[in-house]
């Protein structure tokens, strides 16, 4: 019995021979990349979308308006609405909704994007029991399409200063929406050019001529029959994009605009009807729905970088190009050594990512269903982990699917590969939810308190308490017996704690030279961030080690500890400037880290297909020609190719319009 689960008859034989050679079970890694009881249910969800021929792109999306995205998008999705029930066990389950719409939709965005990501999460952590009622039961229920408005053309990181206003009229007992400039335009919320009905708008709060902040109010947009924007409402879509095309992202702006006061979510902050204002618990309460998505995005964007190696992998597998040895044949472009470098650290990494994925959402729930009984002692350390994660996975993602792209040569640049599409969504992650460098300064700040108590001999919490162990001068890196790269793990560890208290002491030196706390941040912010990174990487290989001790199959253990080690290796090379600086590591033991290395290459290469298989993506989820599962990807290049608009017809209306002409044009005058 093979043990990867993949193989079936029509197979490419190159990928059914490299198929068997795996040393373990394919659907037992698929356990434990996304967890058991999920990988049936994905299983499951695929075979029956494949049977649903209405759930299927009706063209490749590459071929496609706009216009059409969003038309074919929104049948789709509405389409798998009609059908959720026979295809998903639990329809409230976001994970198994989110596969779902992987599989049928893909990633370009749909009506309900941010309905199901921001608007309904803010609900469910911000409105009061009779709100939910209200607003949260139609949500659920479709009666309506939510986003979420919190950017403003002038201002999205600094939501302080946000200006959309939201003034109390004790007289009427409702909020008057407006936008006084042009800036305070909302800008860029998902869904809200042409879809949504309904918006959770972020402004400022006004009482009796007093500024409270900015809070989340519900307001109505447009008509629930006709779609008409609302009296006192201008709303539109703000243009194409580099990628995420299927979504309308939009522009709202509000004329005097009026709401009934209990529009106002009130879970935490209260206004009653004489304008007395009640405080959250915690003066960040309302920012829940982006620390939400944060934790999602850890997960899914693993899973981006996940579907981009897949793709090459498979693809480097079926490419021939070269001879290693001459006379001997061209030979898979997956035996050269760079191929391989290029390639499996950034299949480690989606496997890391994932598993961090999942251990962050487990704090993010114990974090919601304490904030339900207003404790709120948690949330500084998941808005720090989130910060983090959040930053430094996006941006490693994205240069992993670029490192993906390049290894597929010209056919990566090429849409059939699938690999631009996701590249494009996946790097729009830099920037929503916090840009990347603003967030990572958030960590940061945490760390610098965390220092601070660590000078007091107290840990700020869980995440940094390596903070209070004592520093090794020496790495034993190549000195004890490799084992399970212990001194690997301490190196990560040694390089996060020597920058953070590095920073912490050159802000404290330049603070007390007399430079304000603030002018002291700027002149160290750089240092700052890379301390976050280097704190969020060490959490990353921790999370790894975790994961690997915890798997009980030994073939399992075994190929993830090759990962995982590679991973190691790799990550300390990449940063391995730190781990120099005070000699903590040698000459030798970087050749040491270099040789093992590349030893992981060579033990990795004949599971990789069977590592990239255990991702278990359907070739409609996948939308690639190059990942093909079947590995036939030359003849369905051709055939996809030949779907392209242009060729429609031999002789496009350009050529008499433009080119005809000037080249006649141009005979006659050599004739003269
Ligand atoms: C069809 C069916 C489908 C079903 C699908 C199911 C669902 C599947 C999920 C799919 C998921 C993903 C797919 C992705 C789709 C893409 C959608 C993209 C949507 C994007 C949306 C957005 O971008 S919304 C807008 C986001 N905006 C931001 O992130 C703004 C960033 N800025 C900030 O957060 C703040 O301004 C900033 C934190 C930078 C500063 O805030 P400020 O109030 O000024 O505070 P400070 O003074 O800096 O700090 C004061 C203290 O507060 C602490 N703090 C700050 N934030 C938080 C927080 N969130 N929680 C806790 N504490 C916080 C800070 O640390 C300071 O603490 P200290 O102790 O004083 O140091
Ligand atoms: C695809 C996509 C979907 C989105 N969806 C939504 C949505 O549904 N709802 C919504 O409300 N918003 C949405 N947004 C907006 C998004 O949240 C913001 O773009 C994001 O928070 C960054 O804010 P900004 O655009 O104002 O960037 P800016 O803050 O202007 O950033 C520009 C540069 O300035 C730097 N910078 C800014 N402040 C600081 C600082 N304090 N310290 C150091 N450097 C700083 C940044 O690092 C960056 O390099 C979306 C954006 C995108 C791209």
């Amino acid at each position: 019995m093979p043990l990867n689960k993949e193989i079936q008859p029509g197979d490419n034989d190159e990928l059914t021979r490299e198929r068997l050679q795996a040393t373990f079970d394919t659907q037992q890694m698929a356990a434990a990349l996304w967890g058991s009881d999920l990988a049936r249910k994905r299983r499951e969800l695929a075979k029956k979308v494949d049977k649903l021929t209405v759930l299927h792109d009706s063209k490749d999306m590459s071929f496609m308006t706009r216009e059409e995205k969003l038309s074919e998008n929104a049948r789709k999705v509405v389409q798998m609405f009609a059908h959720v029930a026979d295809i998903v066990e639990d329809p409230s389950d976001d994970a198994e909704m989110f596969h779902l719409s992987s599989n049928a939709i893909g990633h370009e965005g749909h009506p309900f994007g941010v309905h199901f990501v921001m608007f309904i999460p803010a609900l469910k952590a911000q409105a009061d029991d009779e709100q939910r009622e209200k607003w949260l039961m139609p949500a659920l229920g479709l009666q309506l399409i939510g986003t979420y408005a919190q950017t403003e053309l002038g201002h999205g990181t600094n939501l302080r200063a946000l200006e959309t206003m939201a003034t109390f009229d004790k007289a009427t007992d409702e909020f008057v929406i407006h936008t006084p400039t042009v800036t305070a335009l909302k800008w860029w919320p998902g869904s809200l050019g042409k879809s949504s009905n309904h918006a959770v708008v972020s402004a400022n709060l006004i009482i009796d001529g007093k500024s409270y902040g900015h809070h989340n109010f519900m307001v109505q947009i447009r008509d629930e029959n006709t779609h008409k924007p609302l009296k006192g409402i201008t709303v539109g879509d703000i243009g194409p994009k580099m990628a995420y095309n299927a979504s309308d992202n939009g522009f709202l702006g509000f004329d005097h605009h009026r709401i009934p006061r209990r529009n106002m979510l009130m879970r935490h902050a209260k206004v009653d009807k004489n304008g007395v204002y009640t405080k959250p618990p915690h003066a960040k309460i309302g920012y829940s729905a982006m620390v939400h998505v944060r934790s999602v995005m850890i997960g899914h964007q693993g899973m981006f970088l996940g579907s981009a190696s897949t793709i090459a992998i498979r693809y480097s597998l079926v490419r021939r190009q070269g001879e290693i040895k001459e006379g001997s044949g061209e030979v898979k472009i997956l035996d050269y050594q760079t191929q391989q470098h290029r390639l499996f650290p950034q299949l480690a990494r989606a496997y890391v990512f994932m598993f961090a994925g999942k251990e962050v959402r487990e704090l993010y729930q114990k974090v919601l269903s304490d904030m339900e009984k207003g404790e709120t002692t948690l949330l500084a350390d998941l808005h720090a982990l989130t910060s983090g994660l959040k930053s430094v996975v996006t941006h490693l993602c994205v240069a992993g699917m670029e490192q993906c792209r390049m290894a597929c040569g010209g056919h990566g640049y090429s849409r059939a590969s699938g690999i631009p599409e996701i590249w494009g969504v996946a790097v729009g992650g830099c920037t929503y939810e916090g840009e990347n460098m603003v967030m990572l300064l958030q960590l940061a700040r945490y760390l610098m308190k965390a220092v601070k108590e660590t000078k007091k001999g107290k840990s700020l919490g869980r995440l940094v308490d390596y903070l209070l162990l004592p520093q090794d001068r020496h790495s034993l890196i190549g000195r004890v017996p490799q084992g399970e790269y212990g001194p690997h793990l301490a190196a990560f560890e040694h390089i996060a704690r020597r920058q953070i208290f590095k920073v912490a002491d050159e802000l404290t030196k330049l603070q007390d030279k007399g430079m304000s706390k603030e002018i002291a941040w700027q002149k160290k912010a750089v240092e700052l961030q890379r301390a976050a990174r280097l704190h969020t990487r060490f959490y990353l290989a921790a999370c790894f080690h975790r994961k690997v001790q915890s798997v009980v199959d030994g073939r399992i253990r075994e190929a993830l500890a090759d990962l995982y080690h590679l991973h190691l290796n790799y990550e300390l090379l990449d940063m391995v400037n730190y781990a120099l600086e005070d000699a903590y590591l040698k000459a030798d033991q970087v050749d040491f880290i270099r040789e093992d290395m590349y030893r992981l290459l060579e033990t990795i290469r004949p599971n990789a297909i069977s590592l990239v298989d255990a991702f278990e993506f359907s070739d409609r989820e996948l939308r690639s020609v190059l990942g093909r599962r079947d590995g036939h990807v030359y003849e369905n290049l051709y055939k996809w190719a030949k779907e392209s608009e242009l060729n429609r017809a031999d002789v496009l209306p350009y050529f008499d319009k433009y080119l005809k002409p000037m080249m006649l044009a141009a005979r006659q005058r050599s004739n003269i």
